[in-house]
Parts: C-alpha cells; structure tokens; sequence
C-alpha cells in the first residue's frame, strides 16, 4: 500500500465502544452488529461471541473488554473498517471501562427503553464525556411491553445533558434499528486523527499471555505504523523488541502484514516475561522514537483485599505464576506474598469488589487447575499508633497491639444512589443501617432522585448493593467512588478453635456490632465446621475478652450410614460430593475446616441465619 492509499484508509475507520449500566444489552448489540456484517456467519454465531470467557456466559455478563475488527459496506458506497470494543457495565468492571475508551472516537450509549436511565448509563456516558468521544445515544429493547421511548429520550436530555431527539431505536433481540445504527456508526463517529507520518505511538489497553507466542498486546495506533521485524520499545521502562506478528481480532486472531494510525489490533514480540509490559503504557519505534508518550491510565487502587491460599501447599508457586499471568490480563489485581499460621503460604490479593474477587478466584481454579482457600475480605485500614506513626493494614492479622493504636481510620466512599422517589425512604433507612451521613439529595427530574451518601467502604461492599435492590425492588442503582478516610471505632475479633486463635478467620468490625456479629460467627461456624473425633470449642474474643463461644461435638460417622443398602447410584454420588468438598478444606491445628468457614463473615446479618 503507498502513503496515500494509508491516508486514505484512515479516513473509513471507526473506532466505537458499547457504554451501558448492566444487562441494558451491549454484547447483543455487538453480537446482532457482528451478524449484520458477516464478520460472523448465522451458523457461527453464538450468543454473545465477544463473552468468549466460560465465566462470562455461564453468567450472562462482560468481565473482560473485547476488541473486534469489521468491515461495513455504507450506503455511500465506501467500505468502513470498524473496531468494535465491548465493556463490562458491572460498577467493579469500570476501569475496563475507561480503559477501552481511551482507544476510541466514539461511544455508543445503549439504554434499556423500560428501565431508562441508571446509575452506570450517567457514569459511563460521564466517562465517555471525559475521553472527548462522541456519543451516540441508543435505545434498545424497544420490543418489551413496557417500552417508554418517548420518557426515556427525556431522561437522557435532563439526567445526562446529551441530545437524545435522534436518539437510534433497536431491539436487539429481533434486529430492529441495527441497520441505522450501523449507518450512524458512519455518520457521527469521526474518523481517528494522528498522523502516518510521524513516529509510532501507540497504547497498549489490554494483554494477554499466550504460551506459545508470550505476551500477546492489544493496542490502538495513535501515530505511524508497524510491521513484523519491526523493533519497537516499550517507553515506561525502554525496553525493546522485535516484533514478531501483527494482526487484527475478527473475531478470532487474523495476521495482518502492518497495522496503521487509527488501528486496534494486536502485536506479538516475543516478550516472554509477564513484568515487562503495562496496561496503558505506550509502544514507540526503537529506532524512531516519539517524544511524549501517551497519557496513559490512572492507577486503580483495589478496593477489597483478600488472601488466597492453595489448598496444596506445594502449589504455592504455580499460584503466583498463575496471578503473575492473570495479572497481565487484568491490570487492576494486584497481589504480595503473605503467610498465615493456619494456611501456610499465599498471597494478599487486591480486588475491585467482591464480583471482581469471585472471577479472579473462579478464573484461577478452572483457567489453572488450582484448589482455593480464600480468607473473608477486608478493606484497609490506616492506623495511627501512640507513637505518631501511621500504617495501612489490608489483613487483620497485621493490626497492632489495642494498646498500642491511637486512632484507626476507615475508608469512606461517596456514593450516589439512583431511585424514584418514591424509594427515597427505603435508601434512607437502608444506608443509616450500614452507618451512613447523608450528604445531599438532587432531583435529576419529577420522578428520580440521586441520594448522596457517606458510607463506610466496609459496609458497602459486602451485601449493600443486594439489599438496595430487595428494599428498593431492584429499581435503585448504585455508584460509587473512595472519598478519603475517616476515623471510626474499630476493634479486631478473634476466632479461636480449640483456645487456638486462628488468624485466617479473624476479621475487623465496627465496636457497635461486635458482640453480635461475635454471636453470629460461632453460630454460624458450629454448622459450616464438620463433626470431628473430638470436640471442637469454638470462640470469637476481642483482645483477652471472650464474647461468644459455641460446641462442634465430637461425632465420626460414614456419610453414606444413613442410606438404605440398595442405592449405589446415589452412595456414590455421595461419596463424590464428600471427596471434591475435601478438596476445599484445610487442616487448621488438628481441626479440619473447610472454605465456607473463611467467607461466614461475608453472611453476618444474613436472614437465614436469624431463622436459625
Ligand atoms: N427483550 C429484549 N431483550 C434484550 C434486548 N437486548 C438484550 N436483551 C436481553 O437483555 C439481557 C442482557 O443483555 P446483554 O447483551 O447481556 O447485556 P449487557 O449490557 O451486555 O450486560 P453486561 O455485559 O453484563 O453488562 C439478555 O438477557 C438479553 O437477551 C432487546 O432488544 N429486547
């Protein structure tokens, strides 16, 4: 291809993002776009081809961003090139958010036409305000009963202040609309700027590790171009490489013989070590380099920490080259070596949300064939002892000494709440419960109301959101974002087995709800710790102070006594169940407990157990 025909090229490119609040319809979107444009055919198509992860389509939700590469025939009679890139829309996925926009011109802002506007249709349309993209406004879902066009248009002018009069109207689910928005896609999304010319520099917004051909790097061209055997260098740490594939996801991996400004495709460069690449960091010519590299991406700071043990102690290395290799893929998780009396060697590890905490521990079990013990998760504390030092704990294990702390500060989030008014009550009482401020309450138009509250993190993350949608009949959404720490009365509670304190299970908790929640726990533990040959004494104590206390009695028995002789079917499928169960306990002391046991603090409050 010569210059010109690569200039001429930039000019039919699209670069677009899908921005939505969860289940509004993104990836259906992008799966009817993908089937419109034969980048995939009807036999091909499953549902949702860009979730290509099993997690995601065995939940129905995007964790991963996705860029694809497609080609449109416009009714200008010109073929467009776009590069589609779908995003999570879950609150704990939305840096992948930000991530993919940074590779765009444009986003697509798909709304639901029965539920309108929500807490991450305002958040993410924020996010794409921010990048400079130019929004297209969509309406999906046109086709349910309770479709309200006209009031949804409404809500996008007054809560989002974008033009939603030529708002694209689609169902998704039956192809409506797709063929206009295609068109729109043409029409209102710019092409990309930056210039053939000049010195490559492109953004890495994604990796992966691949074992054949190492680290495997999403990029957008923002300048330049590059080919095999180029040598290209990495601009945060200088280091260099040659390039040894380049190519576009179509949507599987297609080699190309270059990649120009205005592509997102991806690079192969031998790059074998996992360290040596960064999410958001800019990719320049060895030879040639740029002058300024790319903005690249604010660093994330994890919200939730939790540790992570291999049940086989010897599989403490293959745990950290498995976190070392998810990492890549997911710059947000962020992990350290620590070590527990009672679980031996594993891993701190720093998560976005317990959603978040749940992929990483589901990814890690099946993508590398490891058997897990997570401990509860905590949020991290600063604390300020008598001496005038301060130190951030993530574990409850590292607090000091009471005597020793001053002051212990929590981290307090701003979170503003999206509910018709007439919730307002609901949210109120909800969020004083979880120790909450009430900061302020705007009304975006007659029927919905955006309550600001303070609320500490801790409270937040654990079953918040779950009780926000029962008190509010899943109408209220949520967002939120760390505002600062503030000091609050926090004390550590121990468990101990058999007068054992076992550090994995203590876990910190405001002092107005010690006692109960020390209540809860050891009733709660006595039915998730088996029957043992012995007796097991189990007590919650703050400091020397014991504040509940419950018996495992002693009991040894075949599972499978209880069963009439002649069922063998169903004496093994008992058996099964015990040995993969076993998989998932440890052997704390001379006590054997299993992983339920470490996340019961994760259900204190739980109505279940009230029934108990
Ligand atoms: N009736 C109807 N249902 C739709 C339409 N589009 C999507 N859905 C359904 O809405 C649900 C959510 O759609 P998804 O495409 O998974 O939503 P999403 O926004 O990608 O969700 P996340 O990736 O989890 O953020 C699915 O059950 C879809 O089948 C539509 O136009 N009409």
């Amino acid at each position: 291809m010569t210059d010109s025909d690569l200039k001429q090229r930039q000019k039919y490119i699209r670069n677009l993002s899908i921005v939505a609040h969860i289940d509004h319809g993104k990836s259906t979107i992008a799966d009817r776009i993908l089937e419109m444009t034969d980048t995939v055919s009807k036999r091909e198509m499953e549902n949702q081809v860009l979730d290509d992860m099993d997690i995601e389509r065995e939940r129905g939700i995007t964790i991963k961003l996705n860029a694809v590469e497609l080609k449109y025939h416009a009714q200008d009679g010109h073929t467009y090139t776009f590069h589609l890139i779908d995003t999570p829309g879950h609150v704990d996925f939305s840096y992948e958010v930000s991530r993919s926009l940074a590779a765009c011109e444009g986003a697509l802002l798909v709304v639901d036409a029965a539920q309108g506007v929500q807490a991450q249709t305002m958040a993410n349309a924020y996010l794409a305000v921010d990048n400079d993209l130019e929004i297209v406004p969509v309406i999906n879902k046109i086709d349910l009963p309770s479709a309200d066009v006209d009031n949804v248009k409404t809500e996008i002018a007054d809560m989002i202040g974008i033009d939603a009069t030529n708002a694209v109207l689609t169902s998704a689910k039956n192809g409506t609309g797709i063929a206009e928005l295609l068109e729109r896609i043409v029409t209102d999304i710019p092409a990309p700027k930056g210039d053939l010319n000049k010195p490559l520099k492109a953004l890495i917004f994604d990796s992966v590790y691949d074992s054949y051909r190492g680290v495997v790097l999403s990029v957008r061209i923002f300048d330049g171009q590059v080919k095999i055997g180029d040598k290209i260098k990495l601009m945060s740490n200088g280091k260099e490489f040659e390039v040894t594939e380049v190519g576009v996801m179509s949507p599987k991996a297609v080699p190309r013989q270059f990649l120009a400004v205005g592509d997102v495709g991806y690079i192969t460069a031998s790059i074998k070590s996992v360290q040596d690449t960064r999410v958001g960091d800019t990719i320049t010519a060895a030879e040639r380099p740029t002058d300024h590299a790319l903005a690249g991406y604010r660093k994330i700071t994890p919200m939730v920490y939790s540790g992570m043990y291999p049940v086989d102690n010897a599989k403490f290395e293959d745990l950290r080259d498995a976190l070392e290799k998810l990492q890549l893929n997911d710059a947000s998780l962020e992990y350290e070596p620590e070590t527990s009396q009672a679980l031996g060697f594993g891993f701190r590890v720093g998560f976005l949300g317990l959603l978040h905490m749940d992929v990483i521990q589901e990814r890690l079990e099946r993508e590398f064939n490891l058997d897990l013990i997570m401990t509860a998760p905590s949020v991290n504390y600063k604390i300020i002892t008598n001496n005038g030092t301060m130190q951030v704990i993530d574990n409850p294990s590292q607090m000091p000494e009471p005597s020793d702390i001053k002051e212990i500060q929590e981290p307090i989030v701003r979170a503003e709440i999206m509910v018709p008014k007439d919730y307002v009550g609901a949210v109120m009482e909800l969020s004083e419960r979880k120790r909450g401020q009430f900061q302020t309450m705007d009304y975006l138009d007659n029927y919905h109301v955006n309550v600001i509250y303070k609320l500490p993190l801790a409270e937040i993350i654990y079953d918040f959101f779950d009780s926000l949608k029962s008190s509010t009949h899943g109408f209220a959404s949520l967002d939120y974002s760390i505002s600062g720490y503030e000091a609050a009365k926090m004390v550590k509670m121990d468990i101990l087995l058999n007068k054992e304190p076992v550090d994995a299970l203590s876990f910190i908790v405001h002092e107005d709800f010690a006692y109960e929640r020390g209540r809860e726990i050891v009733q709660k533990l006595k039915h998730i710790i088996p029957r043992q040959q012995f007796e097991v004494a189990i007590q919650a104590a703050i400091g020397n102070k014991i504040v509940a206390r419950s018996t495992v009695k002693a009991y040894r028995k075949d599972v499978t006594g209880p069963l009439y002789g002649g069922d063998q079917t169903r004496k093994n499928k008992l058996l099964d169940k015990q040995k993969r169960g076993k998989k998932r306990m440890k052997e704390v002391g001379k006590v054997t407990v299993p992983q339920a046991a470490f996340m019961a603090v994760l259900q204190m409050g739980d109505d279940d157990l009230k029934k108990k």
